[in-house]
């Protein structure tokens, strides 16, 4: 085993998922299958025996409340939660709220597969006067940050690693370093950002790699922080043996 240990788990199935629209930074809420998605998870943190000192997520309902979940489940007291945007969903911009027909008849099947498949190509901004932006760009929860000149109005996967990293670098390797056993809660690719890190993957590696949703997995990492055990799946046998399967089907080349 490592020096250190910890977990994270993509929040469940959002009421936005489930109609299979762009969500990033708007704050929808998890559907019932994510809440049952979350208690499960839970329940797999709790049989593994694991605890923890301190959590980290995002701050978007969805990831908190799977947190809350999770920690309930597995029966942690109150320990410190730390609430972050640097830990958030991608934010898709313009694209926020439109479905996948929306997305196609606005900007065609090509500039659609031109984004699936580009890593710093960004959507368009979200301009004020967007059905979200005022929702969104004047939501108190962003008082600390980020900085009004620094909020985006959308992100690349390359912008949102790039704003996630120093949030990894600069408080969650101190607290492993002070023996703190971490939880982080947050967006798929947020912890992509995370994943590519750890296991030094290439951009093509990372966009093939979707994180199942309320699936925990571990990482266990030696004295420089590199992994000796790389992405295990908590759960019951047939939620591991699906989530391996997921994960590897996405020709996840190293
Ligand atoms: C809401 C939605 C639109 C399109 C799809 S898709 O079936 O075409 N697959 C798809 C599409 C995209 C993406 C994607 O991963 C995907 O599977 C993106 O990552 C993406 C990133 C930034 C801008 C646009 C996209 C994007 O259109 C799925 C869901």
């Amino acid at each position: 085993g490592g020096k250190y240990k910890i977990v994270m788990v993509r929040h469940g199935e959002s009421e936005w998922n489930q109609k299979n629209q762009f969500c990033g930074w708007y704050d929808a809420n998890l559907s019932e299958k994510g809440q049952e998605e979350a208690l499960a998870a839970g329940k797999a943190v709790k049989d593994a025996g694991l605890e923890f000192d301190v959590a980290h997520t995002s701050v978007l309902t969805r990831a908190q409340v799977t947190l809350a979940s999770i920690l309930k489940a597995s029966g942690h007291k109150e320990i410190p939660i730390q609430k972050t945007w640097r830990l958030n969903e991608r934010h898709y911009g313009g694209l926020t709220g439109l479905n996948k027909a929306e997305t196609a008849a606005k900007y065609g099947e090509a500039q659609v597969q031109i984004w699936r498949r580009s890593f710093d190509t960004p959507p368009p901004p979200m301009e004020p006067g967007h059905p979200y932006y005022d929702n969104i760009v004047k939501d108190a929860r962003y008082a600390d940050g980020p900085k009004p000149e620094e909020f985006p109005q959308f992100e690349s996967l390359k912008l949102t690693i790039e704003r996630t990293l120093p949030y990894w670098n600069d408080v969650i390797i101190p607290q492993m370093k002070e023996g703190k056993r971490i939880l982080i809660a947050a967006h798929g690719n947020s912890l992509r950002g995370i994943v590519k890190h750890l296991d030094n993957l290439s951009e093509d590696a990372i966009m093939a790699l979707n994180l199942p949703t309320g699936i925990p997995f571990v990482y266990e990492l030696d004295e420089n922080f590199k992994p000796v055990v790389s992405m295990q799946f908590l759960g019951d046998e047939e939620t591991v043996k699906k989530a391996i399967e997921a994960v590897a089907a996405q020709g996840k080349a190293k």
